[in-house]
């Protein structure tokens, strides 16, 4: 099994070129087997998870062709089954994503349920609750969720309970192959949802208020094919923003969008970074040792779920007391154990991290228990002293492209061992 390897103490220096988003490029795969014809996508970051999904795809019929590193002409014409395998949707929740299209486009679906995971139970219900209202007949059972719909998915008036960022996405993917107009409320306002409705819109879709709490969708008959580019990955750059200012460098990342990250760079300033942005780029300076800072996860706009454990690692070393509190999932703590290992001070109460920030971290053998607790020991081991060993990487490939080269190119010393 591969590790990442990391020397800490090197200040990081210089600049990153961000990946497209894995939360975006995901349910975009997934409805690019709306449409009756081609569909390009570029800026497709190279994932794990990315794999995976052209792994579900290809299992439905659906062809695609790389054009290149970041680019794929999906081919969705054959498509001849209608099955999401436990084997896959096991190994990347977000497979869920193909209910909602593959209903609307077939009139069948058969998913796999996702289950529990590491961060915590994650249920679809509101999935499930969603396409019922639109007409759909679906029972669970043998750990399969069974849909069909006689002709055409009905446009409805859905009254989400919680904001659910995949489930805002597969409501809106299915609505446009309805029959009538879909009006999602309580919608997530996620900029990935954002970038599914431009993309379906590129392709003939009307989707209007993504963005908003309303969502609503004027259903089509069909949609045609195109080329789209998927959006930069904030949750990548927002990494590379806080392993920047832990180590006390100096980092301007390339190719991504400052207007999707304000909560996370409030919280950087108020750490002690200076930020200067331009409509593409955003540098980070680091001044000082950084300030602690307290933090409440919390749907967009509000502070990332996906950026909270690099915070954690961020106020582990700060000069005082910070805390972060996670509102989203049940069990986003994992890393804490695994930065405590490391020197960290940081004591769980409930859904609360309160840290004391201690001066000097101390490499150790960690373990990745999922994908954002792996970027935190990476930016702790790229501050400890001496060596981090990080193993089960599996978990930071799902989501980071060529993380170690892109931290070398930047000065780390850090480097994948089989
Ligand atoms: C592939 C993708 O985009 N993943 C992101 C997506 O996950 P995902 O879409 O799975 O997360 P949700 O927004 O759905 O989850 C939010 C909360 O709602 C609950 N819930 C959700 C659906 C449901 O049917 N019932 C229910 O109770 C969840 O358990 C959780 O407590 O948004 C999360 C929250 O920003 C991010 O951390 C993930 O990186
Ligand atoms: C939790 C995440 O992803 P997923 O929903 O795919 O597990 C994430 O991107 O941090």
């Amino acid at each position: 099994m591969q590790k990442l390897v990391i020397c800490g103490g090197n200040p990081l220096h210089g600049e990153v070129v961000i990946s497209g988003a894995k939360n975006a490029a995901l349910p975009i795969l997934m409805a690019a087997l709306l449409p009756s014809e081609d569909v390009q996508l570029d800026n497709v970051p190279a994932l794990q998870d990315v794999r995976t999904s052209l792994k579900l795809l290809s299992e439905l019929g659906v062809t695609s062709e790389s054009l290149g590193p970041n680019s794929y002409l999906i081919k969705p014409q054959g498509i001849n089954h209608h099955v999401a395998s436990y084997d896959l949707v096991k190994t990347m929740r977000a497979s869920i994503l193909v209910l909602g299209p593959l209903l609307a486009k077939f009139g069948q679906a058969q998913v796999s349920l996702p289950g529990g995971c590491a961060i915590g139970a994650r249920p679809v219900n509101l999935h499930i609750e969603g396409l019922r209202q639109m007409g759909a007949d679906i029972t669970v059972e043998n750990g399969y969720i069974n849909a069909k719909v006689d002709g055409r998915l009905r446009g409805a008036t859905i009254l989400m309970d919680m904001v659910s960022v995949t489930g805002t996405e597969n409501l809106m993917a299915a609505a446009t192959l309805a029959d009538g107009v879909t009006i999602i409320e309580n919608a997530a306002r996620e900029p990935e949802v954002e970038d599914l409705a431009n993309f379906l819109n590129s392709m003939g879709a009307d989707v209007r208020g993504a963005g908003t709490d309303t969502i609503t969708v004027y259903g089509k008959e069909k949609l045609h094919g195109g080329t789209y580019r998927v959006q930069p990955d904030r949750i990548e750059t927002g990494t590379f923003l806080v392993a920047a200012l832990a180590t006390g460098g100096d980092v301007t990342c390339r190719n991504t969008d400052p207007s999707m990250l304000d909560a996370v760079m409030k919280k950087l300033t108020e750490a002690g970074a200076t930020i200067t942005k331009g409509d593409d780029w955003i540098r980070i300076q680091a001044a000082e040792r950084p300030r602690p800072v307290n933090i409440i996860t919390a749907p967009h706009p509000a502070f990332p779920t996906d950026m909270q454990a690099q915070f954690c690692a961020l106020n582990a070393i700060a000069d005082g007391a910070g805390w972060v509190r996670e509102t989203i999932f049940e069990n986003r703590f994992m890393h804490v154990p695994e930065l405590r290992r490391m020197g960290a001070n940081i004591e769980l109460e409930g859904n609360t991290a309160i840290s004391k920030g201690v001066k000097q971290l101390t490499g150790a053998h960690v373990m990745c228990t999922d994908l954002r607790a792996s970027a935190s020991l990476v930016i702790a081991g790229l501050v400890a002293q001496g060596e981090t060993v990080v193993e089960r990487i599996y978990h930071i490939d799902r989501g980071y492209e060529a993380i170690e080269k892109k931290l070398s190119a930047l000065g780390a010393d850090i480097k994948r061992v089989s």
